[in-house]
């Protein structure tokens, strides 16, 4: 069911508690990857322009309930005043007596960015007391957080049953592309799915067989699947547990036609790091102590044919390590093809987006979503409980 957006609610005047993603990459105090920030300015601008009382809430890292000096969000709010242009308030809690009169203080068109939400306690308990806290600084919430949707907290879900509940801008364009991408799929649609979180991705893998074309399997992933087939895969990574479950994708991807694909050749290592040596062998003459870590040149042709013949790609965990130069021609070529094929590109995942964006290929896909576990969870066609709760049109 299509859920209400912040553009069918009436918001002049109205103190409006945004829900946001601000959880940047950030090195010595610096942020490195302002993508999320960026993404959330439409609705921001949107709001202020609507004459709205902005209140931004996120959550920063990990704190566990306990206020961690380093996760306060003090440089998101100075980069996004810079992004945005107009001064972004910043309080130091995110509920309380102060947060209320720096609430009360706000104008119309004002933005004001609360502190950490994971500072409380009851945050990622989804305590119906923070919650109501939460509920009590506003007249409307809108949840543009779609990185944090797979989150049941106070300040993604229990906030909703206490105020009229609406997503964002954002949050209806990622619930747009990929709820396209999945339900109405341009054809050949191919997945491709690597990484190194074998366990969080084999549900995935089990959902695509039943909507794509084309699944392209790369990274740590796909030794449990050569493993699974007889190969003697080394030192690869390897995921014992599963390979039952990789022999019945096989079969269910037979038995439904869909083209599964799996590396023909590999590079292999004898160690992790740049000097290491490296050879290209095929899957049958992996050597016993050295350890897959990229696809070989002839699975990257044969990707790259796929990924040029289809209408929609959707990519999601790297091809090998591409983060090590050696490791990242894989990776590359992937995303190369994806960058030069005619079809709709969806790269999903931190890390993907991460090798996207290293190699400057970003800007040719067609979007490059915000979440990583909530684009996942999408692709599993788990509900997201930051969108459940929010109000039907
Ligand atoms: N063959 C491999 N062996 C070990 N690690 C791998 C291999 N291929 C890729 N990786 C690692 O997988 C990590 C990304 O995995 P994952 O977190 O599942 O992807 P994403 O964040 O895109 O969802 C990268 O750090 C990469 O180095
Ligand atoms: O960065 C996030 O997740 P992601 O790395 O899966 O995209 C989200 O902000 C959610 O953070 P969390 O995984 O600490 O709940």
């Amino acid at each position: 069911m299509s859920k209400k957006s912040v553009r069918d609610v009436e918001v002049a005047g109205k103190r409006v508690f945004v829900r946001v993603d601000f959880n940047v990459p950030v090195e010595n105090g610096q942020i490195t990857d302002d993508t999320r920030i960026r993404e959330t300015l439409p609705t921001i601008k949107y709001l202020v322009e609507q004459g709205a009382k902005v209140i931004l809430a996120a959550h920063f890292g990990r704190p566990n309930g306990q206020v961690v000096e380093e996760l306060r969000l003090t440089p998101v709010a100075v980069k996004l005043a810079e992004l945005l242009g107009q001064n972004v308030f910043k309080a130091d809690q995110s509920v309380g007596e102060i947060v209320k009169a720096q609430v009360d203080a706000l104008e119309n068109g004002d933005v004001l960015l609360l502190e950490n939400v994971r500072f409380n306690e009851g945050e990622e308990k989804n305590d119906p007391e923070l919650a109501k806290a939460f509920a009590d600084l506003a007249d409307l919430f809108v949840n543009d957080a779609f990185g944090a949707a797979h989150r049941a907290h106070a300040s993604t879900s229990g906030i909703a049953a206490y105020i009229p509940a609406v997503s964002g801008l954002l949050m209806e364009k990622e619930l747009d592309v990929l709820g396209k991408a999945l339900n109405n799929p341009e054809r050949p649609f191919t997945a491709i799915v690597g990484g190194s979180k074998v366990k969080d991705k084999i549900a995935v893998i089990e959902n695509l067989l039943n909507i794509a074309d084309n699944v392209l399997i790369g990274g740590g992933l796909s030794y449990t699947f050569l493993k699974a087939q007889g190969y003697e895969i080394g030192k690869s990574l390897l995921d014992n547990s599963k390979l039952d479950l990789a022999l019945s994708f096989i079969a269910k991807a037979k038995e439904k036609g869909v083209n599964f694909l799996l590396p023909v050749d590999i590079v292999v290592t004898d160690k992790f790091s740049a000097d290491a040596n490296t050879q290209v062998v095929d899957i049958d003459s992996i050597p016993a102590d050295w350890e897959g870590i990229d696809i070989g040149p002839k699975t990257r042709a044969l990707y790259a044919d796929v990924i040029a013949k289809s209408k929609l790609v959707v990519w999601n965990g790297p091809m090998g390590v591409f983060e090590i130069e050696p490791f990242s021609h894989g990776t590359r070529a992937v995303a190369e093809a994806c960058a030069k094929t005619e079809g709709y590109t969806v790269i999903g995942g931190g890390d993907s987006a991460a090798a996207t964006e290293k190699f400057h290929l970003a800007e040719q896909m067609n979007h490059m979503s915000t979440g990583g576990g909530a684009s996942l969870e999408f692709m599993e066609g788990k509900a997201l409980p930051g969108v459940v709760a929010l109000n039907d049109k």
